[in-house]
């Protein structure tokens, strides 16, 4: 049973299928890449999976819990975080600050029963232990928008991982960044994987070939195919349709 399944999406502007009858799986533990050309219609996909825009026909499944009619916000009771091309944190409050609006904002009812100091003191663990897991404990108290991009990327990711997700979706989490931070987040990705299952759409091939264990190519709407690196590597019509325009220049 895979962890999440979306089956016979689809999405239409107007005359054009922007989504056209999409099945995908996710796999508990896996990290599974969503690649295509410009326009293929991946931030579609990834609004229509977090609850941004409503599918015209088709069903999304978490753990076969049905999601397709939750608005955003129940998604993410419901299991499903997402981290943003253009980040959330708080820029102004200090990193231990942002985490500490994350973690409340999710803290489950067990926190109501907990007198208020040591309900408190939970939450401050909570947000420290999101710090050390992204590699960012040393920044605790620096204001956030101070940061590198890199680290800001890494608190998003901290910020997404206080919803406790069964499913991250990770939208270009590498955008903007150099090879140093890069290969930091890559490893960030890498230590998530046996926690949850990951959905990650990204530019940098490098990244993805080294992270995924599978990949699905869209093209136009469509799957062209989904299959393991060396599998969509391979592949002529891939090669064709999006390799090809990739060495042309396509960030
Ligand atoms: N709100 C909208 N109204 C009309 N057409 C749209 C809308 N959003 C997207 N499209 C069209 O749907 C297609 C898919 O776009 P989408 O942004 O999902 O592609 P993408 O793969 O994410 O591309 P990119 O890598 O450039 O972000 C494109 O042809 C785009 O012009």
């Amino acid at each position: 049973m895979s962890l999440f399944r979306i089956e016979g999406l689809v999405k239409r502007f107007g005359g054009l299928l922007a989504t056209d009858h999409v099945d995908l799986t996710v796999e508990q533990g896996e990290v599974h890449a969503l690649i295509g050309p410009n326009g293929a219609g991946k931030t579609t996909l990834v609004n229509l999976i977090s609850g941004l825009l409503p599918p015209d026909a088709g069903r999304l499944l978490i753990d076969e819990r049905d999601i397709t009619a939750l608005p955003a916000h129940q998604r993410v009771g419901a299991g499903l975080s997402r981290c943003f091309q253009v980040t959330r944190v708080f820029a102004r409050e200090t990193v231990h600050d942002n985490l500490m609006l994350a973690v409340q904002a999710h803290a489950g009812s067990s926190m109501r029963f907990l007198a208020a100091r040591s309900g408190e003191r939970a939450l401050v663990e909570q947000a420290e232990a999101l710090a050390e897991r992204v590699g960012l404990s040393a920044e605790r108290d620096r204001i956030a928008g101070t940061l590198p991009h890199g680290a800001q990327r890494a608190l998003d990711v901290a910020l997404a991982l206080a919803a406790k997700p069964r499913l991250l979706l990770l939208d270009e989490p590498m955008a903007g960044m150099g090879p140093d931070e890069s290969a930091r987040m890559v490893a960030l990705i890498a230590s998530l994987r046996s926690e949850m299952a990951i959905l990650l759409i990204e530019h940098d091939m490098d990244a993805v070939f080294r992270l995924a264990n599978r990949l699905t190519v869209l093209v136009q709407g469509r799957v062209l195919m989904t299959g393991t690196a060396d599998e969509v590597r391979g592949h002529p019509d891939v090669q064709a349709v999006y390799l090809g325009t990739e060495a042309e220049g396509h960030s």
